[in-house]
């Protein structure tokens, strides 16, 4: 069952003699429970495509339907819920609050979004992310791999439908890449959740149900593994 599909989407930045074309004509369709990777050239359009599916930037044109809803008909306040409630973003670098411990940090989204925390769902992605004995901890007492499992339980912690991750691991060494991306595979069976993720990592992109190809803002290969 289809969660995501975008039809003829495109993004330019600028105008005239500086318009950039960064994502043209592109049709894609994702599955729910689906892991997909990203690949492509440096300025390819890859940031900008997990950008328009996030619902942090609009598209310039085209259609991007999310569960049957054209998000580009959101008002910014539903846009802004959207992003909020149904998409979890990870970046490559772990952007959490240094003063919030990692519970807290984990259960920011909720707080922001003024909702009530699920205590028993919460510990429970604690556990999962193998942080239990680090909940109390505040991020720079992490390495670097635990500080992206505390990236990722914030991404969860709203429920999302769709995990986007943009070089999750661009920052981790080969063996915490593996424990991280293990974790998010295992994250997005359990909770039954869509993942996108933009990598250069050939280990990673090959570990993916499908590879989406992007070369000068085109989708050029789709690839079943
Ligand atoms: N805010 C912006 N204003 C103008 N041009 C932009 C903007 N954001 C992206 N671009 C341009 O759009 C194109 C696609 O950029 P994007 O960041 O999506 O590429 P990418 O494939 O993610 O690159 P990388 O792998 O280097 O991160 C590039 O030519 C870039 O310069």
């Amino acid at each position: 069952m289809s969660i995501l599909e975008t039809v003829n989407l495109g993004k330019s930045y600028g105008k005239k003699d500086i318009k950039v074309d960064a994502l043209k004509n592109i049709d894609i369709e994702i599955n729910k429970g689906e892991f997909v990777a990203i690949i492509g050239p440096s300025g390819s359009g890859k940031s900008t495509m997990l950008h328009l599916l996030g619902g942090l930037e609009r598209a310039s044109s085209g259609v991007i339907n999310v569960n049957g809803i054209d998000i580009g008909k959101l008002s910014d306040k539903n846009l802004a819920e959207y992003r909020r409630k149904e998409v979890g973003f990870v970046f490559q670098q772990f952007n959490l609050i240094p003063v919030l411990n990692i519970k807290e940090n984990i259960e920011l989204p909720l707080m922001l979004g003024n909702e009530d925390i699920d205590e028993v769902y919460i510990n429970e992605l604690i556990e999962m992310l193998g942080l239990t004995d680090r909940a109390n901890h505040l991020p720079s007492q992490l390495s670097g791999g635990q500080q992206q499992r505390v990236a990722i339980g914030r991404a969860m912690a709203t429920k999302p439908s769709i995990i986007l991750a943009d070089e999750p691991t661009g920052n981790l060494d080969s063996k915490t890449t593996e424990e991280v991306m293990n974790l998010l595979k295992e994250s997005i069976k359990r909770y039954n959740q869509t993942l996108i993720v933009i990598t250069h990592d050939k280990d990673i992109a090959s570990k993916a149900d499908r590879i989406i190809n992007i070369v000068d803002g085109e989708v050029k290969l789709e690839k079943s593994i």
